[in-house]
C-alpha cells in the first residue's frame, strides 16, 4: 500500500514544526493525518476565462473537506493570449505553460501533498497543469471555468450576427465595415467570462482533459456562468478524494495519471479532436504532455490518425456551410461524450481505456451518451444547461435550459460518421523539403478550393513584418506569407499568428492566400495557415533559405509542402547564409528579457512540442561531459 506522500509532515516528532505551521495556516488538529489535495486554482482578473475562479476554489475545497481530506489551495499565473496578442507579450504566451507545469511540480512536492485538484481554463493553463499531473502522478482531478457564451450583436442597419473575439480582430481591419458597427462588434463579442467561446485552443484542451479521461463529463462544454457548473466542481472536489482512498488505502493505481492517460486515451482525445478541428494547438500540448507521462506519441501517430477520423463538426472558426456553431451549440448535441459515442460507434476509438469517473468506456457512454440511448437523467439535465444571454463576469449567474437537444446526426452540430462533413478529419500533419520535421494544419478551416495551393512566397521576418505587409498591400492575391525565426527558439516562444491571418481574412484574402510558419495558430486562426514548420529557422530550417518570390506548392490530401528551389541552388544559399548571418534574423529589432531567453537556450522544436531540454545546458556548458541516455 502506498504511505500517504503527506505523511513526510505530518507524522513524528521531528515534523513538530511543519504541524505547527499547518495549525497556522487553518489546518485543524483533527485534520492532520488525512490526505492532503493540492487545489491548482488559476484565478486571475486578467483573464474572463479564469476571472470567475475564486468562488470555485473555495466550492472545490469544500467538498474536498466534505469527503473527508484537507485542501489546500495555490494559485499559478495565467496568460490572456487574446490581450497577449499582437506585441511582445504574446512572446510569454508558450514559455507560461512550462513555468505553469513547475510552478504545480514545486507546490505539489515542496508540501508533499497526495492529490490534486487542477482548475483550468485557458490555453497553457490546461497543457501546463497536465504535464505537471503527468510528471507528478498522483491522484488527480481537472476541472475547468468552462466556455463562454458565443455574442450576438445588432448592428445599425438592424441585422443580427453572431459573433467572436476572433471576429472582433478580423473585423477592425476591414474597411467596408463603419466605426459604429466595430465598436458595436467590440462591445459584444465577449459577452460573458469564459474561455473564448468557439473551437479555440483553451476549449479544445479542456476538451481533450475529458476524452483522455482525467475530467468529468461536461467538463469541457458547461458554460461558465450556468449554475449546472456548481456540481462539476463539487463533484471534482469529491472525485479527487475518492481516488485518494483507492490509490492510498487500496492500492488502486489504476487512478493515476498515467494508468489514465495511456497512448490509447492520447489516441482517443487526438481522434477526438480530429473529429473537431480542434485548435493546432493541441499537438503541440498533446505531444509535451505524451513525453510527461512516458507515452509514445509522437506526430506519426498524429498524422495516422488524421488519415482515418473523419471531421464531424465544424466549431467556430471553422464554418458549417452558412452556420457558425459554438461550443453552447456542442453542449446541446451532447458535449463529448456524444462526440465520443459517434465515433465509438464508428469504430474510431480504442475501447479499453477508463477515466476518473469510469471503469470503462462502455459504461462511461452509456450514462453520457446522449444519443445512445441509455443516458442517465442527471446526463439528459446536463445537457439541457443553456446560455443566460446576459454580460456577466461571475460564475453561476443563470440557470437557462434549452427548450429541446440537438440530436440531429445528419444535419446538426454534431454528425454520425455516415453523414461526416469530410472523410479526412480537421487536423492534418504535412511534410516535404520545407519541413522534414513536419507542419501542422487545421484543415477544418481551409476552404477546399484551397486544398491544394501554389504561389509565390513574400518573405516576412518576423509577424510584425506580415502583419504591415498584409495591410499595406504587398501581399496580394495568390502569395505564400511566409513568416519565419517565430518558432519556440527563434521567437522565442513561438507566438500565435492570429493577428496576419485575422488580417488576411480581413482584406478578403482568406481563401486566396497561403500563411506558413515555423510560429503556431491561435485556435481562432482558419484559412490555409499552415504553422510549427520544423526544424525552424533560429535551428537552421530550410524555411530560413527562402527568397521572396521562390514558389512554394501545398499539397493538403497529399499531405505534402514544397519549396519549389532545386537543391543545388538550396545548397549555395545555405552555404552563403552560414556564411554570413547564420539563422538569425535580419533588421529585426526585438528585445528579449533574461527570462525568455532562458527558455530560448533549452526550447526544442514545434515537432517535440516545444518543451525545455535541460540537457541542452549541460551540453552548451561542457560539450565533453557523457550525455544522458535516452
Ligand atoms: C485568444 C485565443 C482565441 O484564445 C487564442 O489564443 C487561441 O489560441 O485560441
Ligand atoms: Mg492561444
Amino acid at each position: 500500500m502506498p504511505a500517504l506522500r503527506s505523511r513526510t509532515v505530518t507524522h513524528g516528532r521531528n515534523m513538530a514544526g511543519a504541524r505547527a505551521l499547518m495549525r497556522a495556516s487553518g489546518v485543524a488538529n483533527s485534520d492532520i493525518g488525512k490526505p492532503i489535495v493540492a487545489v491548482a486554482n488559476s484565478f486571475t482578473e486578467f483573464v474572463p476565462g479564469h476571472t470567475h475562479l475564486a468562488p470555485v476554489g473555495r466550492i472545490v475545497s469544500e467538498a474536498i473537506h466534505a469527503a473527508g481530506a484537507v485542501a489546500r489551495e495555490f494559485n499559478t499565473i495565467a496568460v490572456d493570449d487574446g490581450i497577449a496578442m499582437g506585441h511582445g507579450g504574446m512572446l510569454y504566451s508558450l514559455p507560461s505553460r512550462d513555468l505553469i507545469a513547475d510552478s504545480v511540480e514545486y507546490m505539489v512536492n515542496a508540501h508533499c501533498a497526495d492529490v490534486l485538484v487542477c482548475i483550468s481554463n485557458c490555453d497553457k493553463i490546461t497543457p501546463g497543469m497536465l504535464m505537471a499531473a503527468l510528471r507528478l502522478n498522483i491522484p488527480t482531478v481537472f476541472v475547468s471555468g468552462g466556455p463562454m457564451e458565443a455574442g450576438r450583436v445588432t448592428l445599425t442597419d438592424g441585422s443580427v450576427r453572431s459573433l467572436d473575439l476572433v471576429n472582433a480582430i478580423a473585423d477592425a481591419v476591414d474597411e467596408t465595415i463603419s466605426d459604429e458597427d466595430i465598436d458595436l462588434i467590440e462591445q459584444n463579442a465577449c459577452p460573458t467570462c469564459g474561455s473564448c467561446s468557439g473551437m479555440f485552443t483553451a476549449n479544445s484542451m479542456n476538451c481533450l482533459t475529458e476524452a483522455i479521461g482525467l475530467s468529468l463529463p461536461g467538463n469541457g462544454s458547461v458554460l461558465a456562468t450556468h449554475t449546472a457548473r456548481k456540481a462539476l466542481y463539487e463533484r471534482a472536489g469529491a472525485t479527487a478524494v475518492e481516488l485518494a482512498k483507492r490509490y492510498y488505502e487500496h492500492d488502486d493505481d489504476s487512478v493515476l495519471p498515467r494508468s489514465i492517460a495511456t497512448a490509447k486515451a492520447f489516441d482517443n482525445a487526438m481522434a477526438l479532436d480530429i473529429a473537431m478541428g480542434g485548435s493546432t494547438n493541441t499537438i503541440l500540448h498533446l505531444l509535451a504532455a505524451a513525453q510527461e507521462a512516458g507515452v509514445e506519441y509522437g506526430l506519426a501517430e498524429i498524422d495516422a490518425k488524421s488519415r482515418t477520423v473523419p471531421c464531424l463538426a465544424k466549431v467556430a472558426p471553422n464554418v458549417a456551410k452558412d452556420k457558425t456553431y459554438y461550443m453552447e451549440d456542442v453542449h446541446r448535441a451532447g458535449g463529448i461524450p456524444a462526440l465520443l459515442g459517434e465515433l465509438n460507434r464508428g469504430g474510431h476509438l480504442h475501447t479499453d481505456v477508463h477515466s476518473v469517473h469510469s471503469p470503462d468506456l462502455t459504461s462511461w457512454l452509456d450514462a453520457w451518451d446522449l444519443r445512445g440511448g441509455k443516458a442517465t437523467e442527471e446526463a439528459q439535465r446536463l445537457w439541457h444547461a443553456a446560455p443566460g444571454g446576459q454580460r456577466s463576469s461571475t460564475a453561476f449567474s443563470q440557470s437557462n435550459e434549452w427548450t429541446s437537444l440537438d440530436t440531429d446526426a445528419e444535419g446538426g452540430c454534431i454528425r454520425s460518421v455516415e453523414h461526416a462533413y469530410s472523410k479526412d478529419g480537421g487536423l492534418a500533419v504535412l511534410r516535404g523539403n520545407i519541413a522534414i520535421d513536419g507542419a501542422v494544419v487545421k484543415t477544418a478551416g481551409v476552404d477546399e478550393s484551397i486544398w491544394t495551393f501554389e504561389g509565390p512566397a513574400v518573405v516576412c521576418e518576423s509577424q510584425d513584418e506580415a502583419v504591415e505587409k498584409i495591410l499595406n498591400k504587398t501581399v496580394k492575391e495568390g502569395d505564400v506569407v511566409v513568416i519565419r525565426y517565430e518558432g519556440p527558439k527563434g521567437g522565442p516562444g513561438m507566438q500565435e499568428m492570429l493577428y496576419p491571418t485575422s488580417f488576411l481574412k480581413g482584406r478578403g484574402l482568406g481563401k486566396k492566400c497561403a500563411l506558413i510558419t515555423d510560429g503556431r495558430f491561435s485556435g481562432g486562426t482558419s484559412g490555409l495557415s499552415i504553422g510549427h514548420i520544423s526544424p525552424e529557422a533560429a535551428s537552421g530550417g530550410t524555411i530560413a533559405l527562402v527568397e521572396n518570390g521562390d514558389l512554394i506548392r501545398i499539397d493538403i490530401p497529399n499531405r505534402s509542402m514544397e519549396l519549389v528551389v532545386d537543391a543545388a541552388e538550396l545548397d549555395a544559399r545555405r552555404a552563403r547564409l552560414e556564411a554570413t548571418t547564420g539563422y538569425h534574423p535580419v533588421n529585426r529589432e526585438r528585445p528579449v528579457s533574461a527570462a525568455l531567453r532562458a527558455y530560448a537556450a533549452m526550447a526544442t522544436s514545434a515537432d517535440k512540442g516545444a518543451v525545455r531540454d535541460v540537457d541542452a545546458i549541460t551540453r552548451l556548458t561542457s560539450p565533453q561531459a557523457p550525455q544522458p541516455v535516452g
